[in-house]
Order: C-alpha cells, then structure tokens, then sequence
C-alpha cells in the first residue's frame, strides 16, 4: 500500500459530554479528491478543525504523508503541506489580490522576513520563485484579471477563489477546502468544480467537505459519509448514491 498523503486513524474529539468524532478512520490518497459529507452537526467541521490543529485531538492519530502531526501546532502542520480553507471569507479587505496571495507563501520562506528591506538573509532566487508561484496560482484561479484589484472590491465568488489561491501558496500536499461552494451560483460551482479538478492535476490532494452534492458526486473519487460523528459509509460516488444507511441519514431522494 502506498503511503497516503493525509492518513486519520481513530480519531476522537470531545467537547465535554458532546461526542463531535467518535473512531474515525480514513485516508487521503496521492492525487485523490476526497468529499467528507453528512448532516449538520455530524462532525464535518469538528474533523476539518483537528486535522488543521486547531482544536487537542481526544485521542487518535493524524498522518500527514507518513508522519505523526496530531500534536504539532497549526503553523507547523500548514508548512510541512497542509493547508485549509475557511467556510468565511478570511482576507484582508486592503491589500490587492496578489499581496493577499504573497502572504500565504510567507510560511515557504527561507529568506528573512527583513531581508527585502536590508538586504540580510537573503536566499538567491527566492524571490523570483515566489512571483512566478503567484503567477502561476493566479492563472489556475482563474484570478488574474483581478490580481491588482483591492480584496474588498472583488466578487464573493472570487473572494472564495481567493482564499483557495491563498491556501495553495504555501504549496501544500493536501488542501482541505471547508464548504467552498457556499453562496456560489451554478456557473461559479462549475469554475470551482474545474479548480478543484486543476488542483489534483498539479499533484496537490484534496479533501472537500461541502453540501452541494451536484458538486461532491460530479468532482470526488471517492466520499466518506458521517453521521453523528462517526463513519456510516466510504466509497464511490456511486457507491455512496446507491447506499441505503446513507439515503436514510442524509441523502433522502435528494440524488
Ligand atoms: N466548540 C464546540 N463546543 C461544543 N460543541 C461543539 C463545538 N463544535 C462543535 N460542537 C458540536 O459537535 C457536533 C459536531 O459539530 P460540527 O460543527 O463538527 O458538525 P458539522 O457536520 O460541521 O455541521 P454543519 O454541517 O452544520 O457545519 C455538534 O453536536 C456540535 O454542536
């Protein structure tokens, strides 16, 4: 078995008496894209939330290409590959679309951060790797017309395909996109379905968590289902379409 890019081994997570993950288990493939779904309150964000390191597992194991990160702060996590979107907008309303985008390669940087100003610490060629970095994020976002334009003057739509830019410019291994369909109309769904496709291409995992199914069964290759916290179901989007604990928990007729 090949090593997975992001591995979760009977995780737990507690608050107080509420049981948010109770024993959940999954892993995310090189170049997959997984969909995490299930009802509101089964944990979706509660699991999106002790990957990145923001809530103390209760107990369990996190793997992040191999190794152990389960205890390891949320920046460290971010700069050895994993990166997370926001279900809100997490931006900086003045700075323009490329600065916002810069400063999410901050975390890559072997440069001192003076080392534009005063000339220490410098490592040759960092620099121009980082503008062609953001180039390249732009293009694949599709947010280059845009990318001088101030953040609070863009689109929603584009403000969320900022904060995905800004997640991949601390090149991670595994992106971890929390509800990035929300408020999108069609056509915009359908740019994010392309992007996230794009993602994978460029060799970068992905784990959605996400509502619309149109958009989870259409883009991943494979769905874990929740339900209360725990695992009722894994498989292809077929798979899970067709599975009756998952059409009684969640899906309804709805697909
Ligand atoms: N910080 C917290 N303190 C106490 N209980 C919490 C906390 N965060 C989540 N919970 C509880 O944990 C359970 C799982 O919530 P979580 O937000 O992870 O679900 P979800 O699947 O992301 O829901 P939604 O689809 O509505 O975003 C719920 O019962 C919720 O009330």
């Amino acid at each position: 078995m090949t090593t997975a890019v992001l591995q979760v081994q009977n995780l737990c997570k507690s608050f107080g008496g509420v049981h948010a993950v109770r024993d959940l288990s999954f892993r995310v493939e090189p170049g997959e894209i997984l969909g995490l779904i299930g009802p509101n309150g089964s944990g979706k964000s509660t699991t999106v939330n002790a990957l990145a390191g923001v809530y103390p597992v209760t107990s369990g194991e996190i793997l992040l290409a191999g190794g152990h990160i389960q205890t390891l702060p949320e920046y460290e996590r971010v700069s050895m590959g994993l990166a997370r979107t926001f279900q809100t907008a997490s931006i900086f309303p003045e700075f323009t679309v490329r600065e916002q985008i810069r400063l999410g390669c901050n975390v890559t940087l072997h440069s001192h951060p003076l080392s534009s100003v005063f000339g220490i610490g410098r490592h040759p060629g960092e620099d121009e790797a980082v503008t062609q970095r953001i180039e390249d994020i732009l293009e694949l976002t599709g947010l280059n017309d845009v990318a001088d334009n101030r953040v609070a003057t863009i689109t929603a739509a584009e403000q969320r395909f900022l904060m995905i830019a800004t997640a991949l410019a601390a090149q991670p291994k595994v992106i971890l996109l929390d509800e990035p369909a929300a408020g999108l109309v069609s056509h915009e769904r359908q740019a994010l379905s392309s992007l996230i496709r794009s993602i994978r291409d460029t060799g970068v995992s992905v784990l959605v968590i996400e509502h619309h199914m149109a958009l989870i069964m259409e883009v991943c290759d494979r769905i874990v289902v929740l339900n209360f916290g725990s695992k009722i179901a894994e498989g292809t989007p077929e798979e899970i379409r067709n599975n009756q604990a998952v059409i009684d928990a969640y899906l309804g007729e709805a697909v």
